[in-house]
């Protein structure tokens, strides 16, 4: 630990972009050591991204402060349920791992940090009732604000987003720091907290901020954007395919991901590492080359990479290579730390592959020929019948309820062929099983009006209407939840001639859908809606 005062505090605030209260806890560190907690909710998988904040922690315990790191699970879920009341243990759990892995790699001392999680202590009463206090005094519009940059931000946001914060500042007060640590888009949180803990009589907090290290592609490290972040676990060759892709101009020292990621974190646990192996070769940045391209360098300060990369003596093919080897000597014990079965089971569980989103098209709707056999008026509902329909011999015959009687009279019905909509779920219409709907054309105006769908006279019961563009796939049976029908059936209509048409969204007109080769029409009814 540096001797005075000043030099401990510089360690503390070097490459920081912004301080918040350096003077207040300057005088606590010549009274006392200090107290300094960083929070993280555990939502996306953590990305190299998390070395960043992790190397601070380092200079933290260096200083000889007592380090606090929070996993905030609670925030996970405020923060639009990012990750769900089921998944917040499992993926807590699995953030506790990585990240005391992070901070072995980089030679960080996990024994002398304290690690607490968020709901251990924020569902007390004491703390509970301080929720319930500040919500009382912290207008919505200062709850936004403060969460502007950290909540994301949503059409319709949820009361969770605005407590976001308000717990944020309490966790200040009940870890008993003397400073939060954080990126500066924790900026509008931290000075929420200076302006509110005080109102509550309790003590403002200094505030350390990290700059931001953006993604490899130029802009910000985003989960959803797979090319642009490097996971923890990635396997080297991701890791240089990903490099690889990555934004580098020839001396552009400004804008360049790799420089900032080298200079916060690859020179940084270097230096850790040499300090921690005095008697060992030292770890530099190595730019590996043939003597024709310059040769090799050893690199030991950040400056010394910028310089030459400014002067364009290091290429950025040589600058992507030398720091993907970086990079991956800092990972590889982090993916061996977690290759274990114990650890692979925890990961599947708590960040799942995400099921495919369910495909609602034409070709899950078993459309095809019926002839109705026999019709009597429901007996509990006149506005309905119930037809006996012939659906082939594949599917047999079915009972059919539909709502029609008002438009069509059962001797305009009974013997005639059908177009059936064959699997929708089974539904009981007052006592009565339906095992399918028939297809009708629909008009409101001038007068309501129904005419169910023709088939051609050559269609026999059980034909298959088929769509171009589509191959059938119906599904056994319709899950209603999936709501294929009521997305599917707009896309219907009758034209101007009366021929059923179909708005495919593989095509650039409607298409007639089809039986054998002939369309599907309707008696009198032009440009109507099908149902
Ligand atoms: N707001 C932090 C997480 C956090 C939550 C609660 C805290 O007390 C501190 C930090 C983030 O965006 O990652």
């Amino acid at each position: 630990m540096p001797e005075t005062v000043d030099e401990r505090m510089d360690l503390i605030t070097r490459n920081l972009q912004e301080t918040l209260g350096r003077d207040k806890l300057r005088s606590i560190m010549a009274e006392r050591e200090v107290s300094i907690y960083w929070g993280t909710a555990p939502t996306g998988r953590p990305h190299i991204g998390y070395f960043v904040p992790m190397v601070k922690l380092a200079d933290f315990l260096r200083a000889g402060a007592h380090v606090t790191v929070l996993f905030a699970d609670i925030h996970a879920y405020l923060d639009n349920m990012k990750s769900s009341w089921d998944q917040l243990k499992l993926r807590t759990q699995y953030y506790q791992q990585v990240i005391k892995a992070i901070l072995t790699t980089i030679g960080v001392p996990i024994d002398k940090l304290r690690f607490v999680v968020g709901s251990e202590y924020q569902l007390e009463r004491k703390y509970t009732l301080d929720v319930y206090r500040l919500e009382a005094i912290v207008s919505e519009h200062d709850a936004k604000k403060a969460g502007a940059e950290v909540v994301k931000q949503v059409a319709s946001p949820a009361l969770s987003g605005l407590v976001y914060p308000l717990l944020q500042a309490l966790d200040e007060e009940y870890l008993e720091c003397d400073a939060q640590f954080g990126g500066v888009d924790q900026r509008k949180i931290f000075t929420f907290a200076e302006k509110y803990l005080p109102q509550l009589g309790y003590r403002k907090r200094s505030h350390l901020m990290n700059a931001m290290v953006g993604g490899l592609n130029g802009s910000k490290m985003s989960s959803s954007d797979a090319n642009s972040k490097i996971d923890l676990l990635d396997s080297a060759d991701m890791v240089k395919q990903k490099i690889k892709m990555a934004f580098c101009e020839e001396g552009n020292i400004e804008n360049n991901p790799i420089l900032a990621f080298s200079r916060a974190v690859i020179f940084p646990a270097f230096d850790l590492w040499n300090m921690n192996h005095a008697d060992a070769p030292r770890r530099c940045f190595e730019i590996i080359r043939p003597e024709k391209f310059g040769g090799h360098l050893s690199i030991a300060t950040f400056e010394e990479l910028q310089t030459l990369f400014a002067a364009k003596e290091i290429h950025p093919g040589d600058l992507k290579n030398g720091f993907a080897a970086a990079l991956v000597s800092l990972l590889d014990p982090i993916r061996a730390f977690c290759d274990t079965p114990e650890t692979q089971a925890l990961l599947a569980k708590a960040y799942p592959a995400p099921v495919p989103a369910i495909q609602a098209d034409v070709s899950r709707i078993d459309l095809r020929v019926g002839v109705v056999t026999h019709v009597a008026v429901h007996p509990e509902n006149p506005a309905q019948y119930v037809e006996t329909v012939d659906l082939g011999p594949e599917l047999g015959e079915r009972t059919i309820v539909s709502g029609i009687a008002a438009h069509i009279t059962p001797e305009q019905l009974t013997g005639k062929s059908v177009i059936v909509a064959a699997n929708v779920k089974p539904s009981k219409f007052r006592g009565v099983a339906s095992h399918g709907m028939l297809l009708a054309a629909t008009v409101a105006e001038p007068a309501p009006k129904v005419e169910l769908l023709v088939p051609d006279e050559d269609a026999k019961a059980g034909d298959l209407v088929t769509i171009a563009g589509f191959e059938r796939k119906p599904d056994a049976q319709l899950n209603p939840k999936h709501k294929i029908l009521e997305k599917v059936m707009p896309d219907f209509s009758i034209d101007a001639e009366g021929v059923l048409v179909f708005k495919s969204p593989r095509a650039d007109a409607p298409v007639q859908p089809k039986v054998a080769n002939n369309a599907i029409t309707v008696p009198t009814l032009r440009n109507a809606a099908v149902a």
